[in-house]
């Protein structure tokens, strides 16, 4: 990989980090602006090009996704604080990375390599242990296990390989040791090491434009510079800690990660990941420690970002609001195919809201597929009586969402794209069943429908979902606490009493063909929810 970098003036950086004129321009955090500009000075990386457009917040643009080796895409995602009951926003950024993880594999061929830090050690976790009267290392124990239940029941692959922090800090404390020696770091007489963020020219900031202030920093701190940050912290009374060359303490969060992604992968790395709020200060700070340790001009080639799955339009869902719902209690109300295809139906870099209606829509959607694949199927065997249908179109019709689908794959995974070029594949399907069997008699056609269920089926389960089981109410609503997800709610008409079915054609054809003495053809199905 050969990479040159734009020059960036010192002065400016430091203007930045001093709070002396931010630079406008967008960035999470509450940092100041600094001179690396995000996007300046990325060189497009070497190797193959996946023919991926994906956005890259080094960029802030579309960038070609082109990876090293094809067979070893290296792909580092930040994992869990291991404290608590993981949520369902913690959920929406692992589903969403997953998705683009299978579209990778599946679609593009990429064989990835994905490693998970898992953060067993930190302040949150000591203070939940301190109230819960247990040690640190066992309540993180039990949560480690919590979330990777959790992330298998919401059928998100495992990463290769997770890596623990408090497994690793003899490799933690080398990596500190060579940022010390590279000019980067110091070492406080307190026993604290800290970056130091002057020592690297205009590098920092190229992530969001923005280096920390000095802002919230307490008055005794012993960093020479307010926007240094801690890669280890002096043991404190009561605190979980390490013998280290700079006296006990414990690694800071940032170089956690830099320190297990470098393991792993040394000085290079196709894909990091992470949740929308770890670009600043998280992934900058991984960048910085991990350009000043293995000397390199650019560590990381690019940084994809999830939006944030919000409750209320605008608040984040997160432990600190209250406003969570863990996916255990998601799981007692729903599927996780809903819950995915959910998150199929937006960007996974969108913020998305969280609610009744477009959970209920996913499901709707879901047994809308579902059942047209069963009807197919039913006339395929010979179970619809089928009048002729209109083969061309149907061809026509699926190679054109072929090519719709692998497009919006294509362009930064543009899920709601693909979701939306199958669903009318399917709207066309359920028109041509219409007329068959409506107008019984004449040839039949079943190899495009053979072919049309064939790709539906298979587009679902590259993305995770599955369709078995999902036929119509049988499937039905679990309900629970607050997440009231019966389909009664999701008419068109707004009759509660109605059945599940919004398009009459699909229940018409199932009860005709599946339950004929039930009722004269085109009634309702008569299936109830309530
Ligand atoms: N509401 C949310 N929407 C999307 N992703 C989220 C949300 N909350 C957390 N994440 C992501 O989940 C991953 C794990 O996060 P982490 O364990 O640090 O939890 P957290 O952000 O501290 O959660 P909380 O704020 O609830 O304590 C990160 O990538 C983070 O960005
Ligand atoms: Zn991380």
């Amino acid at each position: 990989m050969l990479l040159t970098r734009g020059a960036g003036s010192r002065s400016s950086l430091l203007r930045a980090a001093l709070g002396l004129g931010p630079r406008p321009g967008p960035g999470p955090g509450t940092g100041r602006a600094a001179s690396g500009a995000p996007g300046q000075g990325w060189l497009q990386p070497a190797g193959y090009d996946t023919g991926v457009k994906v956005y890259n917040s080094l960029t802030r643009r579309k960038d070609p996704l082109i990876v090293s080796n094809v067979d070893a895409v290296s792909w580092y995602s930040c994992g869990p604080t291991v404290y608590d009951h993981a949520h369902l926003g913690h959920a929406c950024s692992y589903v969403r990375f997953d998705i683009i993880r299978r579209i990778l594999s599946r679609v593009f061929g990429c064989n990835i390599i994905m490693v998970m830090g898992v953060t067993d050690v930190d302040d949150k976790i000591i203070k939940r242990a301190n109230e819960m009267n247990v040690s640190p290392a066992s309540l993180a124990n039990l949560y480690e296990e919590d979330f990777k239940q959790d992330m298998a029941a919401l059928k998100v692959l495992p990463p290769t390989v997770y890596l623990r922090v408090t497994d690793n800090i003899p490799q933690i404390i080398a990596f500190i040791e060579g940022i010390v020696a590279r000019g980067h770091a110091y070492s406080t007489a307190k026993g604290n090491v800290y970056f130091d963020l002057q020592s690297g020219g205009d590098k920092y900031g190229r992530l969001v434009g923005v280096a920390p202030g000095p802002v919230g920093e307490p008055v005794d701190s012993d960093k020479r510079h307010p926007s240094d940050f801690a890669l280890w912290k002096a043991a404190k009374p009561q605190e979980p800690a390490w013998a280290s060359p700079w006296g006990s303490g414990r690694p800071g969060w940032h170089i956690e990660c830099s320190t297990i992604c470098s393991l792993v992968f040394g000085s290079r790395l196709d894909i990091h990941s992470g949740g929308i709020d770890l670009a600043f200060p998280h992934h900058e700070n991984e960048i910085a420690q991990c350009e000043a340790f293995h000397q390199c001009q650019q560590w990381g080639n690019y940084f994809l970002h999830a939006g944030h799955l919000h409750v209320k339009g605008k608040e984040k869902m997160s432990k600190s609001l209250k406003n969570y719902i863990t996916i255990k209690d998601f799981l007692r109300a729903a599927s996780p195919d809903v819950f995915r295809l959910f998150c199929l139906r937006s960007s996974y870099r969108s913020a998305v809201d969280y609610g009744d209606g477009t959970l209920l829509e996913a499901r709707r959607l879901l047994h809308a597929v579902a059942a047209f694949a069963e009807d197919a199927r039913a006339y395929m065997r010979g179970q619809l009586a089928g009048g002729p249908v209109q083969e061309d179109v149907l061809w026509e019709s699926l190679g054109r969402t072929k090519g719709a689908v692998q497009e919006a794959l294509a362009d930064d995974f543009n899920t709601p794209g693909a979701v939306d070029a199958v669903m009318g594949l399917v709207h066309h399907g359920n028109r041509q069943l219409k007329a068959a069997s409506e107008e019984p008699g004449g040839p039949r056609s079943p190899a495009v429908f053979g072919a049309v269920v064939s790709y539906v089926e298979q587009f679902f389960e590259t993305v995770g979902v599955s369709l078995v089981d999902q036929q119509g109410p049988s499937a039905g609503p679990r309900q629970s606490q607050g997440t009231d997800l019966c389909e009664s709610a999701s008419t068109s008409s707004g009759d509660s009493s109605l059945c599940c079915c919004e398009e009459a054609h699909l229940p018409r054809v199932r009860r005709r063909f599946l339950s004929p003495s039930s009722g004269a053809p085109g009634a309702c199905c008569g299936l109830r929810f309530l």
